[in-house]
């Protein structure tokens, strides 16, 4: 793939970035809330509305969750707060994505190991640091996914199913499973993105539709729920997906209504993949039991058409799709196929042949 040739549907302000005026140090996020509508700004200033703006997804997706989660570590050592009970808080400010407490232990490390007098530099240092290396992460996980689908997929023109916002959106680049797609936008070898609506709050068609215009991609929204007739219809070539945290046997949570896709494409005999950066793995997590799902408020989905009063309302944030249905896992060291423990840590960690 030839990175002149990536198309990307960036937004044209970033997900998120940092800023100094002269009155103290800002964390500027773009309102994901607010898209497609208005590219609207989110300006941080500390970490309780930075805790918020992750709660309420104006920041969100596991990726970006890191970055969120190291330059609030990096806002508050700024701005003179206590930073050990910032970095808890906001650890600890949604439960599924593991990049989040992952982004906030590293600039935490780097505050925590500073010579006194530059502990917030290196806390700003480190965020930076991660944030250049996911923006790698993406460029080598669209190669490594791009090669794989001309494996698992020959012909050069694929149709891809894609669940929740995967892209530059989530990302310090082009993303993880919409990156894949960008990248093959960019060689002609994307037919179709089909887009599920990714209820209840519509990740896929606000932003996923969001990013797929900006680049011109040809998708074509759909409701979840029919997804099973385009598999039937046999108009589907791959499904490809990102992750929330990943167990060490291969179980992989990510958006709720992933797991369904995963039992259809697995009765359809279509390739079934996961995209994540190695950050999104978890070797403390055995298997998918010890996953813990967000459970997001019920108002989510009663308030969408509306329900009537008092209606209650199931709304896990997350499911889990155990390794046995996944064709493999992408990462930016390579392709773990079949996805075993052993498979999945050989793409966690740079190989030293390559
Ligand atoms: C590269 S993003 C991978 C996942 O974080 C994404 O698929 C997802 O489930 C995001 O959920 P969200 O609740 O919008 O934060």
């Amino acid at each position: 793939m030839d990175d002149h040739l990536v198309q990307t549907g960036q937004a044209a302000v970033p997900a998120l970035r940092w800023e100094e005026p002269p009155d103290g140090p800002v964390l500027v996020l773009l309102d994901q809330t607010r898209l497609p509508r208005e590219e609207v700004e989110l300006a941080c200033t500390d970490v309780p509305a930075l805790v918020a703006a992750i709660r309420s997804l104006a920041v969100r997706g596991a990726p970006l969750l890191g970055l969120a989660g190291a330059y609030g570590v990096a806002l508050a050592a700024a701005r003179g707060y206590d930073v050990e009970d910032a970095a808890d808080l906001l650890a600890h400010a949604r439960p599924t994505a593991v990049n989040l407490g992952y982004g906030v232990r590293r600039a935490l490390a780097a505050y925590r190991a500073a010579e006194p007098g530059g502990a917030a530099a290196a806390a700003l240092a480190e965020a930076r640091a991660l944030h250049a290396e996911d923006a790698a992460a993406s460029a080598a996980m669209a190669r490594h996914g791009v090669q794989l689908l001309a494996e698992l997929a020959p012909g050069g023109s694929y149709r891809l199913l894609t669940h929740c916002n995967t892209g530059a959106l989530v990302s310090g680049g082009n993303g993880t499973a919409l990156g894949v797609a960008f990248a093959l936008h960019g060689s002609g070898q994307l037919r179709r993105l089909w887009v599920d609506e990714t209820r209840p709050l519509l990740q896929g068609s606000r932003l996923t539709a969001y990013e797929a215009a900006r680049a011109g991609m040809p998708y074509t929204l759909l409701a979840d729920n029919a997804a099973g007739s385009l598999f039937a219809a046999g108009k589907v070539d791959a499904v490809l997906v990102g992750a929330d945290r990943i167990a060490a046997d291969g179980s992989t949570a990510n958006k709720v209504g992933s797991y369904p896709l995963a039992v259809l494409a697995r009765y359809h005999h279509v390739p079934f993949v996961v995209v994540a950066p190695s950050t999104t793995v978890d070797p403390a997590t055995p298997d998918g039991a010890g996953i813990e799902v967000e459970q997001r408020p019920g108002s989510e989905v009663t308030d969408l058409a509306p329900s009537p009063l008092g209606a209650r309302a199931y709304n896990p944030a997350f499911d889990v799709t155990p390794p046995e249905l996944i064709t493999a896992i992408v990462t930016e060291y390579g392709v773990a196929s079949p996805v075993t423990a052993d498979s999945l840590a050989s793409v966690c960690v740079q190989q030293s042949t390559r």
